[in-house]
């Protein structure tokens, strides 16, 4: 049997297993079975903290389509809870420092990227406005935080059709990993609106690397300038970023009950 914990930020929820005493093997089909709402327990994605040589802990991400990928902002401010204290945090996008704030944590995210081979993209372009467009979208940026995403600035969110642009554009061969589809709307000089189609996972509550790379996006072009307030379905988060240096991201981290499961069974 192995030990997990059932956690969110902002809503976009996770299944936090323990293997820092014991291995536990996962491959894509356990991670969607555990995923699953229906069959599983039920998560967006599936977190395995582990041990690491260079850090506290290590952190492998699943999203609920059992796809392996290299960053996870909410869940990243779920380890310190997780874990009992501030953490270093070895993760495939690079070490993560997470440190526990009143109902929440705070985490430097790295550095973005914005090299279109980086992002990544199929040919090189421009990714600050990209010559690339979709439908009645206007012409997005791109940003690696970790992960790819791409960011859209549209004028009023009520009315943008998710379900359909979303996987439209996650699955574009621009786009040779995917990517975590960003829509986004300013309300002010400090404040962003912003709903994600995630890369893997669909429509969340809320996505933390999606809120870093839009206020990354939103700084570059002028739009906001930091700290920028984030307001996704799930709630707010603040994100810090300025030319040159990396990522602080602050908010919420909820943790919900424990639970035990043979792991074998998924
Ligand atoms: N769907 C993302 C991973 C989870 C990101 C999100 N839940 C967050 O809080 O950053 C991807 O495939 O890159």
């Amino acid at each position: 049997m192995g030990r997990f914990s059932k956690m969110h930020g902002l809503g976009n929820d996770f299944v936090v297993i323990d293997a820092r005493d014991g291995a536990v093997e996962m491959t894509e089909a356990r991670a969607r079975a555990v995923a699953d709402r229906h069959a599983g327990i039920g998560c967006d994605q599936l977190i395995l903290i582990g041990n690491a040589p260079d850090a506290d802990v290590s952190m492998q991400i699943f999203n609920a389509d059992g796809s392996e990928v290299e960053a996870c902002g909410n869940a990243t401010r779920c380890v310190p809870l997780f874990v009992g204290r501030d953490v270093l945090i070895r993760t495939k996008a690079g070490l993560l420092d997470a440190k526990s704030v009143d109902g929440g944590a705070s985490v430097d995210m790295g550095a973005p990227r914005f090299d279109w081979d980086a992002i990544p993209l199929a040919y090189p372009m421009d990714t600050l406005t990209m010559s690339a467009s979709w439908e009645e979208l206007p012409a997005p940026a791109a940003v690696n935080v970790g992960n790819p995403h791409v960011i859209f600035f549209v004028d009023h969110l009520d009315g943008v059709n998710f379900d359909r642009l979303g996987p439209l554009i996650e699955h574009d061969p621009l786009f040779p990993a995917r990517v975590n589809v960003n829509f986004a709307q300013v309300v002010g000089d400090d404040h962003l609106r912003l709903v994600v189609w995630e890369r893997g996972a669909g429509l969340t509550r809320a996505c933390g690397t999606g809120a870093c790379a839009t206020a990354v996006a939103a700084v570059r072009r002028k739009l906001v300038t930091g700290p920028v307030t984030v307001s996704l379905p799930g709630g707010d988060l603040v994100i810090d970023w300025a030319p040159g240096g990396t990522i602080r991201m602050t908010g919420p981290a909820t943790h919900v009950f424990d639970g035990e499961a043979d792991w074998d069974r998924f």
